[in-house]
């Protein structure tokens, strides 16, 4: 599938300390040690109601770790998949009368012009659900030959499921109890409740058809491939047997990621499969969390077409920790207007404060678990230092500008 276009992301001198990062498995900040080349694969939209501000602030958190990687001359490789085969799109799909191949495309399209629009830099590979699916096949029918996946003798549909003691591992990602796990897959499109599987968790890897569903040709029958072994196929296939973080919002972290850590060390007999793995906070509307069900959807394009600067959308996005679950709200909105207007006035000023002190803090708030509040406190100060005093560092403003763009992805 098409990726999207590349802003331009400016070249700085010298180079800041390593990205320090969260990792929900080992529930501590750890520095993210890449090679040469860094792999990193987050999971991409389901592609209806997109591009919402709970995406784009998901996928703007990793776009800093993107630019933070490159700018510590490591080799981004970067992959993101679309889950354009999946219930909630087939059900929306149904819902509006609309083609499901139809409103996946268009959405997808969207999402582009919005990362776009957002200055996300794209992965390398974009892959869909659908173009991997003989992939993902493949990859079932190895862990069925390995014996660690298994058929329900269900005679009508008899689905492959996944045995979750196959690893030995199976909630280490997560960190969540037996009854939390049971809960959350039931509520993540899991089936605990369904008959005949050895372990309620076992998470399903390609669901036999059903009348008027769509459905594929392979060695298992014809059917579709479960949601969680989509993105481990997708990720193997291009990354490798492990990688160096796995990211999404905090609402991944079971059963998705957990899942997708089991099909790939099942397969590969790797452990972990993601030396990170990275969750962003919940964006919600004025307290709610923003989700399609609720229908409180703040969409990037309609802020867009109201001719909202995409960079502001962003500057709002970034004043609060990407672990933090937080509100869109009009105050964070006008913020965030008067906070780049601002700094547009310092940072294009042919004479102001050096800026290699800044470009440091800048460097240190965001190698520190992505410490976006510090970063942007950071810019205030110089900015507030430029506006005020005399300073006649004819580079001053220019560099500064150059960093702001590279590390924060915002274009003043
Ligand atoms: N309110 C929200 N705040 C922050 N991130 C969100 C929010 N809602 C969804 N996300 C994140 O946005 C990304 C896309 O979400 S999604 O469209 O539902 N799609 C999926 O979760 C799957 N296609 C992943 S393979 C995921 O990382 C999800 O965790
Ligand atoms: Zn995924």
């Amino acid at each position: 599938m098409r990726t999207w276009s590349s802003a331009d992301v400016p070249l700085l001198d010298g180079a800041g300390p390593p990205l320090r990062l969260y990792d929900t498995a080992t529930e501590r900040i750890r520095p993210t040690a890449p090679g040469e080349r860094a792999t990193m694969y987050v999971c991409g939209i389901t592609p209806y109601d997109a591009t919402h501000l709970g995406h784009a602030a998901t996928y703007v958190t990793f776009d800093l770790v993107h630019r933070l990687w490159r700018d510590l001359g490591h080799d981004v490789h970067y992959v993101q998949n679309v889950t354009d085969i999946d219930e909630p799109l087939l059900e929306r799909a149904a819902r509006d009368q609309d083609d499901w191949v139809v409103l996946g495309m268009r959405e997808t399209a969207l999402f582009r012009e919005d990362m776009e629009s957002l200055r996300v830099l794209p992965p390398r590979q974009f892959i869909g659900a659908v173009e991997a699916i003989p992939e993902i096949a493949e990859l079932v029918g190895k862990l069925v030959a390995s014996g660690a996946a298994y058929r329900l003798d269900d005679p009508e549909y008899p689905d492959v499921y996944h045995d979750v003691s196959s690893t030995g591992h199976f909630g280490y990602e997560s960190n969540f109890g037996r009854d939390e796990m049971i809960d959350l897959s039931r509520n993540n499109g899991g089936d605990p409740d369904r008959a005949g599987k050895r372990d309620p968790l076992d998470p399903l890897l390609w669901r036999m058809e059903r009348p008027g569903e769509p459905a594929w040709e392979s060695d298992l029958g014809r059917g579709r491939p479960g949601w969680h072994v989509e993105c481990a196929a997708i990720a193997l296939n291009r990354l490798g047997p492990q990688i160096d973080l796995n990211g999404g919002g905090s609402d991944l972290r079971f059963p998705h990621h957990e899942c997708g850590a089991l099909h790939a060390e099942s397969l590969t007999g790797e452990h972990p499969f993601a030396r990170h793995y990275v969750h962003a906070g919940m964006i919600g509307l004025d307290g709610q969390k923003m989700s399609k069900s609720k229908g409180n959807l703040v969409f990037v394009s309609k802020l867009r077409g109201s001719g909202v600067d995409p960079n502001v959308i962003r500057l709002a996005l970034l004043a609060g920790h990407y672990r933090t679950d937080r509100s869109w709200t009009d105050e964070l909105h006008r913020t965030a207007q008067a906070r780049l207007a601002r700094w547009r006035e310092a940072l294009t000023l042919d004479r102001g404060p050096a800026s290699d002190e800044l470009i440091a803090k800048l460097r240190t708030h965001l190698a520190d678990d992505l410490d976006t509040p510090g970063a942007l406190a950071a810019v205030d100060a110089w900015v507030e230092e430029a506006l005020t005093r005399r300073h006649d560092d004819r580079f001053g403003p220019g560099s500064a500008r150059e960093a702001v763009d590279a590390l924060l992805g915002i274009e003043v």
